[in-house]
């Protein structure tokens, strides 16, 4: 059985880039939000129970993440609707990709890890962190979300220092050269804690 390590963090601070610079370093890689684009995809599991809920969401027979975006914003219900929907399907996708893995450390990048108590099922938990001057600027230079869409977001999100407190490892992502020295030294002080357990 692989080492789960879980990697969570606030919206934009990091994730996904820190994730990758842990699969550079051997380890095998689970992300959520992809699962998401899986599951709501034409031919993904989601299709069928989001088009139940809000028919005007489904395009095409794949979900459209902009038709949700506007269901969300008008109906302040939408979110959690459409989370026990996800939700589940998710969490089968990774209990799947966890049992196939031969690697010694399975890295899962989940953006709610905290908030939906998936923490309890990892042997460790890392936090990617930076001030939320740059979290801002970062998550608005993308161009996907309006600042309005952001709040939302990290409204609904536990705060970020309530999650560093909780993770065993925090990762300062202020520069991606500082990113990679924490990951590899996260990485090392895993794999001699598997050689000595
Ligand atoms: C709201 C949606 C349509 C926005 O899509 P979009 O492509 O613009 O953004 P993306 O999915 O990349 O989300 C950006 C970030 O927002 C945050 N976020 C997304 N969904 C949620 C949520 N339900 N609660 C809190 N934060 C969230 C995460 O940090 C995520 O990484 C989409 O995120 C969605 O369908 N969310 C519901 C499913 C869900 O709960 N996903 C979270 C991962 S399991
Ligand atoms: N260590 C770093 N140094 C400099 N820039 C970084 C670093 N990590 C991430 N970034 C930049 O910050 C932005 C957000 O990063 P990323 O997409 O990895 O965040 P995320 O937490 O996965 O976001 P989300 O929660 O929205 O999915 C990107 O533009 C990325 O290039």
């Amino acid at each position: 059985m692989s080492f789960l390590l879980g990697l969570t963090g606030s919206i934009g601070m990091g994730k996904s880039t820190t994730a990758r610079m842990f699969a550079e370093e051997g380890c095998a890689l689970w992300d959520a939000d992809a699962a998401v684009h899986r599951l709501y995809a034409k031919g993904g599991a989601a299709v069928g129970p989001i088009r139940e809920v809000f028919p005007e969401a489904v395009i095409d027979d794949a979900v459209s993440r902009d038709r949700l975006k506007m269901i969300i914003a008008q109906d302040e219900t939408a979110l959690a609707r459409i989370e026990k929907i996800v939700h589940p399907l998710v969490a089968r996708d990774r209990a799947d990709f966890i049992h196939e893995s031969t690697a010694d450390i399975v890295v899962l990048d989940i953006p709610l890890l905290f908030e939906t108590g998936g923490d309890k099922g990892m042997n460790a938990v890392a936090c990617v962190t930076v001030s939320p001057e740059l979290q801002r600027e970062r998550v608005l230079a993308r161009g996907t979300m309006s600042e309005a869409q952001f709040e939302t977001i990290r409204a609904k999100q536990m705060p970020n220092d309530e999650k560093c407190r909780r993770a065993d490892f925090v990762i300062e992502t202020d520069t991606l050269e500082h990113a990679g020295q924490q990951v590899q030294d996260v990485v090392r002080q895993i794999r001699d804690r598997l050689k000595h357990a």
